[in-house]
């Protein structure tokens, strides 16, 4: 995930709407003495889990549809986790190949169990579509197969999945640069090492390469933490709920330099207490912390990547 971090750094390099306060970094990593607090995957006790290739399908089918859920007040990545679970305990073939090529928006409204429309429903479906394609075109129909091919390295599934699954490749250009953000495909990885415990499908021999996940839950709360500050332009737009649009410099550098700050923090941690984090940690830690605050006001971008 050289990439992410690599094109991360750079747009923090030359960012103009947000600036990473390293000083706060240093606060925040002084107050918690380098001691992340551990937060247990699936801590909301949501998540289909069955020890088995079924787990690695449901998780692959959940982290495509694992985006944008805030213009629906009502809805969040609780009900698509909780939903696609339900759908899988009342029918195991719910998430074959197969019937992802044929769903259509009704129907995915129905298997989540929601009374209407999802945001962007349309790229939804189609993404399902696209994932039982190719599922069943490379992979003989299972998410198992994909990871096994990746031989336990998270970077070369990673790359799997961006190469064969286009829904999954959440690259933006900022100042003629190319940006790599992966947010759904490293979260997946995430997922895999989560629920198998680092065991079996989530064996990862380079899990520390991943960073965290930008979605619009962690800028947020790096921002409450002071660590992102927000030109005043920006503050405006974002504290009164305007939609940022996606690909302009605003959100990549939002995104971008999410990533850049935890990995700051990170080096900052080994340097000063010799403890080697993972971005993961940092990620579920930070972002549980997000989902808990409802006062906290996060960037809104219609994307289907985050
Ligand atoms: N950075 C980061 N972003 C994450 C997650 C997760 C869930 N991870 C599961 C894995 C193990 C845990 O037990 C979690 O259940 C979802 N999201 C993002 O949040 C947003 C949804 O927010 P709201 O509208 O309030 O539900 C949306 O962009 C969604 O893509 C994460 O872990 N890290």
């Amino acid at each position: 995930m050289e990439a992410v971090r690599a094109s991360a750094a750079w747009v923090a390099s030359r960012s103009s709407h947000v600036t990473v306060d390293l000083q706060e970094i240093e606060k925040v990593v002084d107050k918690i003495q380098g001691n992340v607090p551990k937060v247990e995957w699936d801590f909301e006790g949501i998540h289909y889990f069955d020890n088995g290739p079924l787990t690695v399908q449901y998780l692959f089918v959940l982290d495509a549809l694992n985006f944008c859920f805030w213009p629906d007040k009502d809805l969040s990545y609780d009900h698509l986790a909780s939903g696609l679970k339900l759908a899988l305990e009342k029918d195991k073939t719910a998430l074959d190949a197969n019937r992802l090529q044929n769903y259509t928006g009704p129907e995915i409204r129905q298997l989540l169990n929601w009374p209407r429309p999802l945001p962007i429903e349309e790229e939804r479906v189609r993404l399902l579509h696209e994932v039982g394609l190719e599922l069943e075109r490379s992979f003989g129909g299972e998410a198992a197969n994909l990871v096994k091919a990746a031989g336990n390295s998270a970077a070369t599934l990673i790359e799997l999945i961006t190469r064969h699954f286009p829904g999954f490749r959440d690259h933006s250009l900022y100042k003629g640069h190319q940006v790599f953000l992966y947010k759904r495909a490293q979260i997946f990885v995430a997922d895999l090492w989560g629920a198998f415990k680092g065991q079996n499908y989530g064996e990862f021999h380079d899990i520390n390469s991943i960073t965290i996940f930008a979605d619009y839950i962690v800028p947020a709360v790096l921002r409450e933490l002071g660590i992102l500050k927000y030109g005043s332009n920006l503050s405006c737009s974002i504290d009164s709920n305007s939609e940022i649009v996606p690909g302009s410099e605003e959100e990549v550098e939002i995104r971008a330099c999410s990533i850049y700050a935890v990995e700051k923090m990170r080096d900052l941690i080994s340097k000063k207490f010799g403890k080697q984090l993972l971005s993961i940690d940092i990620d579920l830690w930070l972002w549980s912390c997000g989902v808990q605050n409802m006062a906290l006001s996060h960037h809104r971008t219609l994307s289907i990547y985050y």
